[in-house]
Formats: C-alpha cells, structure tokens, sequence
C-alpha cells in the first residue's frame, strides 16, 4: 500500500507541508494549486525538496471549471490549462486533477461533457499529461461517480481516467458498490475521507468537517474494498478539509494522518480475508486495571478517598506512589511528577495478552512510553496516547503482580469488601486532539464511539462522546472543551451498589460536595414523577439523578483537585447513560 496526502489536509506553507509529510511516513502528496501559488518556492524548487524528502508528487489538484461550458469559452478553458501543464512540467508530475464543473457550466448534455473532457484530455496528452476527472457531490451537471466514470468511458481517451473520492460518494449516499464495475486502469487515483453525520449542505460539510477515516461515521473499509476489489492498485491517499487540521501543528497532524490509513488498510484487509497490510488484531480491553493520578503533592486525594470509602493499599516500596482500591477500582497517586497540578497521568487495561495489545499499537504507529523499574518490579508496557496521557496492559486476570510492590496498607481482601468498579472514565480535551483521540481509542484500544451529545456549560458547549468497548466493560467519555474555555479537568466515576450511603458516609467523614443549586432539585420535581421522600433525600445529600426506560442513575461529584475529580454513581435497573442531562449543573457548580 502507497500512502499519499493532499497539501491541503495541513497547517503552514507548502514546504513545511512537505517536510511534515516525510516525516511522518508517506510516500507522496497530492500538491494543492493554491499551495504552490502562495509559496515562494518556484515549481522546481519544491520539485527538488520532494526529491529530497523522497516524496513523490502523486497529483496536482484541482483544475476547476472544464467541462460543460459554450464552446466560445473553451478556447480559455485550454489556455489555463496549458498554464497549469507548464506548472506540473516544472513540478515533474503526470497527473492533473479536474474537478466537475460547479461554477460556468451552462451544456449539461452528455455529448457536449464527452466532446470537451476529449478535448481537454488530447490538449494534455500532447504534453504527457493524464487527467483523472472527479465528481465534486455539488457539481453543476456531474456529482455522482457513475455519471462521471460513464463520461470518461465515452470520451475513451487512453491518458483521461477518474479519481474516486469517498466524501463525495458517501455524503450523497451515493451505492459505492457501482465502483467494481470500473475498469481497474481507468481509477487513476483515490481519494480518502471520513465524515461526521451533519445536517449541511454537502459543499460546508466537505470544506470544513471531513475527518480523516476512523473518526467519523463513514463506512470506509466497505468503501476501500469495493476499489480494491475494482483492481485499483494506486495510493490510497487522504484529502481531509477540517477547519482544525489547519490549524494545528502539522507534523501532529500529519502523524495522526498517517495512523488513520494504517487503521483503515488494516480493517479493510481483515474485512475480506486479506493477509497483506494487516496488523495485530486490537486487543479490547476486558475492565479498567487502575487509574494514576500523577502531581507533586497528593495528600487531598488521599483524604478525599479515603473519605469515599475506598481502602489504603499501602505504599510502593521505591517511589512515592500510593495505591488505593475499592472493589476493582484500582486509583494510584504518584508524587513522582513534576506539573504540580494533579491529573490523571496513565490508565492501565486488563487485556488477554499484553505483547499483542502493544504490537497492535507499535504497528498503527502509536509511541511506546517508558517508566524506569527497579529489579524485581513488573515493567508495564504502555503507549502515549495523543495528549500525553499513557495507556498501560495488564494481563488479565488481575494477576496484577504489580500490586505486590505496595506494603503497609490493608489487605486487598479489604479493598475489595469496600465494593465497586470504575464505572466510566471522562477524558477532556482540546479542540486540535479530539479526533486523534477517537481514532488513537478505536485503533489502538478497539473501542467503539457510540452517542455524541452537545451540553451547554458557562464558558460555551462541550462535547462529549462516549466510547466503550462492546461489552461495555470500559467506557469512555472523551469531551471537546470550547476553544476559549480553560482545559476541562477528567474525572473517574466509580459505580457502587449503594451511592446514598456512600454520600453519608464522605459526608459524616468531612467532604464536602460539589454544590448543586436548589433549582435542580425543583426541576427534578417537575421531570420526574418522583417519590417526594426520596427528592428529599437527593436534595438533602445533593445527589443528581437521571431516570431512561431501563432504570435511573443516582450519583454525585467531589470537588476538583487541580486536573481531576471523582464521581460515585449508582446504577438502578439497566440505566444504561451517563446523566448527561445534570451536565450543564455540573459544569456551572464546578465554576
Ligand atoms: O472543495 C473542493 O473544491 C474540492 C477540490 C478538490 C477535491 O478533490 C475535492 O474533493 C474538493
Ligand atoms: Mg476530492
């Protein structure tokens, strides 16, 4: 598998484009006009930067405005395009990228497209050049692939072809399977793109939502398989248009970039049995094995668990980590950082087999992370996910011989009567790493995204989407933070059998509750029917509760330690959410 990128999927001018490119991995690039325009490199100039970064320039794209138009204009249609032949000559590229036409089209008949796409092609022919025609989804006459490929056959010029671009096939909800019926030699290039599901009009959503694959709602591996099995055999190469991507670091980008396509070439292959560009099978995690919180001085949390009813594990015999459980919630507090913030540093999964976990994710181009062990210790093998925070493997059963380093705490016996599991985890982050974070816990850990909902807070909407695995032994809340807003502090919710008493007794212990407004519990009144003795008590303890068709959901939150808080629910019934309906209280109480 070739790996290609469009320019324009980037932040920056064209030569850091290329370079970040190289690094990260590919083997080529689509060049963007516009890109070349702006820079100050002359065509030859970035021609030899591509020959020395060893990138092949796959594409110049896009030539726009051809075809359909009165044969008065076509005469200036063949004078800019001989100005780009002479650009992509300069450039040493071969293929031109024609665009449907969307703006002078005026001839929508089939005899007139088939006549200038011809032309066009012989005009570019003579100079050694091929055409690969696309249909853009808002094109003025041509917008589905069908009528585009049929246009090309009729023309039956050697050097004209197509370029297939899922975004505009799947956006229209346009059959992909047609694809297999084009000739394998007449797909000159493809193009590469997720999606989110959005209600816009196709033209918005494609010049500033597309995603790269694995991050959007798309059925990309369905997609590249009906083009491989077509025969194509070309790059698969990306073209993501995403208002953020511009914006961010671009050898991140690129990177991240990069991973989708190993993912996407991965699922495709085990989706028919291919054995070629497969990587280890994802190893989904069975349960959370801890959760670290890392910062320079931990003493509150070792209050505020203690006051939650979780039980002392004792203290790790080379370095300042504490180890606290409660049930099979395992949280460590490491006092080895430097950030004097507290935060949630790493979290550990208990998977089947540890070495595959870590290969997976070596080969969709994840980094290993190192802790230094002493002799003796268990080495956890992890990887960073893309805000740093890391993810470790543990085998599974909680063999967990790791816990054997910890001495002077309570037995696990008593840590486990205490009851409780890690319920879900909430993961905050910035508006450039949310999508990297989707693909890093789709590819990486095979989680699944399920609901994506938008909660209004004081300081504008967050996001939030819940991965999880399928059976739902770890889920996930990844929530965007406005781009104004400060970055949002992650919180673990431990789930126990009986939230209320737990309440009482952090309560009885000293903690002091996040405070929830008066308002709420008026409004739960008018939500629910519910039972006035038990909105007593929510009110009286400061409890949120949330009720769906399966059960209700009663839980409340800690206070904030610099980057991280806890939650304690309790799950009535099959509730199956998260009570995102108490999220905008939350958010405002946490202010
Ligand atoms: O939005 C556009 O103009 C545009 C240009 C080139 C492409 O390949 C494409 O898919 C869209
Ligand atoms: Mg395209």
């Amino acid at each position: 598998m070739r790996t290609s990128i469009a320019t324009v999927c980037l932040s920056g001018q064209l030569a850091e484009k290329l370079h970040a490119c190289a690094e990260a991995g590919f083997d080529g690039v689509e060049i963007m006009d516009a890109d070349l325009v702006a820079a100050p490199e002359s065509p030859e100039e970035i021609r030899a930067l591509c020959a020395r970064l060893g990138l092949r320039i796959d594409m110049f794209q896009p030539f726009r405005d051809a075809e359909g138009v009165p044969e008065s204009d076509f005469a200036e249609v063949l004078r800019r395009a001989e100005a780009k032949f002479d650009v992509m000559e300069r450039l040493g590229t071969d293929l031109m990228l024609l665009c449907s036409n969307v703006a002078t089209a005026t001839i929508g008949d089939d005899e007139t497209l088939v006549r200038q796409l011809g032309e066009f092609a012989d005009r570019a022919a003579a100079r050694g050049i091929r055409i690969a025609y696309e249909a853009l989804a808002w094109g003025r006459f041509v917008q589905d692939y069908r009528h585009a490929w049929n246009l090309v056959r009729r023309a039956d010029r050697p050097n004209l072809g197509v370029c297939l671009d899922s975004f505009h096939i799947l956006s229209l909800g346009l059959d992909p399977s047609g694809i297999e019926q084009i000739d394998a030699e007449k797909i000159f290039f493809l193009q590469l793109a997720d999606a989110p599901d959005l209600d816009l009009d196709v033209l918005s959503w494609s010049r500033h939502h597309r995603l790269f694959p694995g991050e959007g709602s798309f059925e990309l591996p369905a997609f590249l398989s009906h083009v491989l099995r077509a025969g194509y055999s070309g790059p698969l190469s990306l073209e993501v248009f995403n208002d953020t991507f511009r914006q961010t670091d671009a050898r991140e980008t690129a990177d991240h970039a990069l991973r989708s396509l190993r993912w996407l070439a991965d699922q495709t292959a085990a989706a028919n049995g291919w054995s070629e560009d497969r990587l280890q099978a994802p190893q989904v995690p069975r349960g959370v094995d801890f959760v670290e919180v890392a910062g320079e001085d931990l003493t509150e949390l070792d209050q505020l668990l203690d006051q939650l009813g979780f039980i002392f594990g004792g203290r790790h015999r080379s370095k300042p980590v504490r180890l606290w459980s409660r049930g099979s919630a395992r949280v460590i507090l490491n006092e080895q950082a430097r950030e004097s913030q507290p935060r949630v540093a790493s979290v550990g999964m208990l998977v089947d087999d540890t070495e595959a976990a870590m290969h997976r994710a070596l080969g969709i181009g994840a980094d290993e992370v190192f802790r230094r062990t002493f002799a003796g210790e268990q080495r956890l093998r992890g990887v960073a996910s893309p805000d740093g925070t890391q993810v470790f493997w543990s085998d599974r059963p909680p063999s967990a011989s790791w816990i054997q380093e910890f001495a002077g705490g309570e037995t696990e016996h008593a840590g486990a009567a205490a009851g409780g599991a890690v319920d879900h985890i909430n993961l905050g982050y910035s508006w450039e790493r949310f999508d990297a974070a989707v693909l890093f816990h789709t590819s990486v850990l095979g989680l699944e995204s399920e609901s994506t909902a938008e909660l209004p807070g004081p300081r504008g909407l967050v996001r939030s989407t819940v991965m999880r695995t399928p059976d739902g032994a770890v889920q996930l809340a990844l929530n965007l933070a406005p781009p104004s807003a400060p970055a949002l502090a992650r919180h673990v919710a431990i789930r126990v059998d009986d939230v209320t008493d737990v309440a009482r007794l952090a309560r009885d212990r000293g903690l002091s509750l996040l405070r929830i407004p008066q308002n709420y519990y008026d409004d739960l009144g008018a939500r629910f029917d519910i039972d006035p003795a038990e909105l007593a008590e929510l009110r009286e303890l400061g409890l949120l509760y949330d009720r769906d068709e399966h059960g209700a959901f009663v839980h409340f939150y800690t206070p904030t330690f610099g980057g991280v808080f806890f939650e304690m629910v309790e799950r009535r019934g099959g509730y199956v959410g998260f009570g995102a309906a108490s999220t905008p209280v939350r958010l405002n109480a946490q202010q």
